[in-house]
């Protein structure tokens, strides 16, 4: 059975006058966002221009400066209980969290993500309802044959379909990216796409932190470039996915090609 995902009338985020640090710099300035509940955004910019930060701030694992005019407010709340916050979206890193057992499952792995955990713990109460999730977020991911499969003798692209399956298991509705493709190779990389536009179609908004054209699926019509901390323009992607506007952004000549909706750039 498909999971539908939970519902929230409340926007995903809305961000005033957000200032981060990171060690002894002041790295996103002055950041005023607001991101609607199943809304697809695509965030892009310079490496070290903040998109990370950005991504980490909106999943409060770092928290901004307190000045006059601050505001983060998350699913229409200032202040959440973190293990309750996580309930409510997904993220998506860029591999499983390190440790595991040698005999850690595809099923393991997601069900291990109720508690932030890299495996099952033998100190984890796993309840009958949370295998059952899990395996509803393998389903959803077309990926229940890899229930069984141990994960370290997973490839690449099997293994990525497992951190999102994790990051499904409460049925979230906003899933945050963060340069889902890297490392992937191109049949991977398609099976990536594929998958995220299936999320969309089931209403799972995706906010999307990539440097790949190709990763920006035709239902991202949202784009916010960066750089240095800013965010440098917000808006549709028939005006931001220019090579003018790139060419710009990136400081060096951005050429672009089409094929249908899809956009590749070199
Ligand atoms: N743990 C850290 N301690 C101190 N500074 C950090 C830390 N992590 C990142 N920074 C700095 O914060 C700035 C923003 O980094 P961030 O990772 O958010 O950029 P990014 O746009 O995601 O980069 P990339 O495209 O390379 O992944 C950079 O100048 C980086 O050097």
């Amino acid at each position: 059975m498909q999971a539908a995902p939970e519902t929230h009338t409340q926007d995903f985020l809305e961000m005033r006058n957000v200032n981060v640090a990171r060690g002894d710099r002041i790295v996103l300035h002055d950041v005023n966002l607001s991101i609607r509940t199943g809304e697809h955004v695509a965030i892009l910019g310079p490496n070290g221009c903040g998109k990370s930060t950005l991504i980490l701030t909106m999943t409060c694992q770092i928290y901004p400066m307190v000045i006059d005019g601050m505001l983060v407010r998350i699913f229409g709340r200032e202040r959440w209980d973190l293990t309750q916050l996580r309930k409510h979206f997904g993220v998506v890193a860029a591999d499983l969290p390190g440790e595991r057992t040698a005999v850690t499952t595809g099923l393991d792995a997601v069900t291990a993500g109720f508690f932030s955990a890299s495996t099952l713990w033998p100190n984890l109460h796993v309840t009958d309802e949370m295998r059952e999730r899990a395996g509803e977020a393998l389903e959803r991911m077309e990926a229940s044959h890899l229930s069984d499969q141990l994960v370290g003798e997973m490839s690449a692209g099997e293994k990525r379909r497992i951190v999102i399956a994790r990051a499904l298991v409460h049925r979230p509705q906003q899933l945050l990216l963060d340069e889902p493709s890297n490392a992937l190779d191109l049949a991977a990389q398609r099976e990536l796409r594929e998958t995220l536009r299936r999320l969309a179609a089931e209403g799972t908004g995706l906010v999307l932190v990539t440097h790949h054209l190709g990763d920006i699926l035709p239902e991202i019509d949202r784009i916010i470039l960066m750089r240095d901390g800013r965010i440098v323009a917000d808006g549709p992607r028939t005006e931001l996915l220019t090579e003018a506007r790139l060419t710009e952004l990136f400081n060096a000549p951005v050429r672009i090609g089409h094929d249908e909706e899809w956009l590749h750039s070199w």
